[in-house]
């Protein structure tokens, strides 16, 4: 399987330069999906629009050898809930408190709409599932989530700041809980307990 790491490496200068472009392609994706959302189905724009997107594309296949199946070692400005680079990601933005809990600020626009004007219930668990492991995640290695208990308090509202915070609970050998929550308005909206284990080294499995 090919990888992005199995091209030549940009000089660091222009690493850093490429890094802030893909940063502001990526917000000027989210802005594309996000007014794709709210366009009336009717405006005939949409046939332009269609047209361009599929020239962007071509643009971006065009240089690129057709490698990608997965990126060895991501970096959290890749993933799929932080990461800045992903148009994918909200993006959420982690922050570690000096008690060692983590917490995070994020608003939703209409593309995490689940009910009317309220967040997706799978959204609300992906981003407890992140936090809560950024809460756990050793310095030494992988952890995985072996298990995640969501309790859905109130709805989520979109267009509204709210914050996230979460913390180690736990630590028995490579087992190890965490907690947390969504908060908006000072309330709970959302809890969420989760299992987080570091893998047996491959040698023992
Ligand atoms: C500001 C800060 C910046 C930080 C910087 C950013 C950081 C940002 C971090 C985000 C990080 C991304 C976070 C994504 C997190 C995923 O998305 S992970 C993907 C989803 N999860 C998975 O795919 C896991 C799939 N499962 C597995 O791979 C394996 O089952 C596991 C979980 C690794 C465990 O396998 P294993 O090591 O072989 O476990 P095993 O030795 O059999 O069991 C060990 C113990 O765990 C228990 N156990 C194992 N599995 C389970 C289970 N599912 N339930 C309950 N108990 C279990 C066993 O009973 C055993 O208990 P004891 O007998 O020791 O008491």
């Amino acid at each position: 399987m090919t990888t992005v790491e199995d091209r030549p490496l940009p000089a660091p200068e222009a690493e850093l330069e490429y890094a802030a472009a893909l940063e502001r392609d990526a917000v000027q994706l989210r802005r594309i999906v996000d007014l794709l959302q709210r366009v009336d189905v009717d405006d005939p724009l949409l046939l332009d629009v269609a047209e361009e997107l599929d020239a962007l594309s071509e643009h971006l296949e065009n240089p690129v050898e057709t490698v990608t199946e997965t990126i060895r070692n991501p970096g959290w400005r890749h993933d799929p809930v932080s990461g800045v680079e992903n148009a994918i990601a909200p993006p959420i933005i982690l922050e570690s408190q000096p008690d060692g809990s983590v917490t995070a600020g994020v608003e939703f626009g209409l593309p995490y709409q689940g009910p009317n004007s309220f967040v997706h219930g799978g959204i609300s668990a992906m981003v407890m599932d992140h936090v809560l492991s950024a809460a756990t995640t050793p310095k030494d290695g992988p952890i995985f989530t072996a298990q995640l208990t969501v309790r859905y308090h109130r709805p989520l509202p979109l267009f509204v700041p709210l914050t996230v915070v979460a913390r180690l609970k736990e630590r028995e050998g490579r087992k190890i809980w965490a907690t947390g929550e969504i908060v908006v308005d000072g309330k709970i909206a959302v809890s969420a307990e989760g299992l987080f284990i570091q893998p047996r080294p491959k040698a023992a499995r």
